[in-house]
């Protein structure tokens, strides 16, 4: 898998050489590349924003540098195996289900957007030429999509195979099927008591269907509680 950043920070992912993703770049599973948009600019300024046509505050980015950087990156010909992925708060909300799907992509091109956002036609533009995802994720305004762009890069390649040291450890994550998209029950580990606080009876008691049981319990409470927009039989 190869991923691309178009951002004016590529210092930003420098990041994803270290631990998990660190391992799968070095073991040749992802391929990761950062690249500076400025790159794609000519004026002395190195300019990539300009005013808001129709007025409004802020600033808005041109669609040339954008429009170099693809040419380069991806060429002209249409692609639909290649994803842009662009984190905005008005995408569609970022799940699971994205991350799955998306950690099958051969290729994901994040681009990073900054002030008010990026000229309209550099999305119409790529929509024509690549599989377009504008992503959100969550409901609130980051200053650009560099933060955006590296959460979603954990939550798809760490689905990759071969990238996870135990596979087994993502069957029983919170949203994953095998918890029918319940939240993960709470954890424990030794000692068994701990400032006063013990560890749950039943998960000392090494009866595995009174342990199951338990688990589905707790997890449905805590979606319950928490996330009761999770509970599709209520
Ligand atoms: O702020 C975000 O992206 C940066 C961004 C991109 C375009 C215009 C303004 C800000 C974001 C929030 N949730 N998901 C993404």
């Amino acid at each position: 898998m190869r991923l691309d950043y178009l951002t004016i920070f590529p210092e930003f992912f420098d990041v994803l050489g270290i631990s998990l993703l660190g391992k799968a770049v070095d073991n040749g599973i992802v391929d990761i590349h950062a690249h500076d948009l400025r790159t794609w600019t000519h004026d002395r300024h190195r300019t990539v924003d300009d005013t808001p046509c129709g007025g409004g505050a802020g600033m808005v980015m041109k669609p040339d540098p954008w429009g170099e950087a693809f040419d380069d990156l991806l060429g002209a010909d249409p692609d639909p195996s290649v994803h842009v992925v662009i984190p905005t708060p008005s995408g569609t909300p970022f799940r699971q289900d994205d991350a799955a799907q998306l950690s099958h992509a051969d290729r994901i091109v994040f681009c990073c957007g900054r002030y008010e956002g990026i000229d309209h036609r550099v999305i119409d533009y790529a929509s024509e030429h690549w599989s377009v995802h504008e992503l959100s994720l969550g409901d609130y305004v980051l200053n650009g999509g560099e933060v955006a762009a590296l959460a979603m890069t954990e939550a798809i390649v760490r689905l990759v195979p071969g990238v996870l040291g135990n596979p087994e450890s993502l069957s029983e994550e919170s949203y994953s099927q095998d918890q029918e998209g319940l939240l993960e029950y709470p954890v424990y580990t030794r000692p068994a008591s701990w400032r006063g606080w013990d560890v749950p009876e039943v998960l000392m008691s090494g009866h595995h269907g009174h342990i199951a049981q338990w688990r589905r319990e707790q997890s449905r409470e805590l979606t319950r509680r928490r996330r009761p927009d999770l509970l599709t039989d209520e």
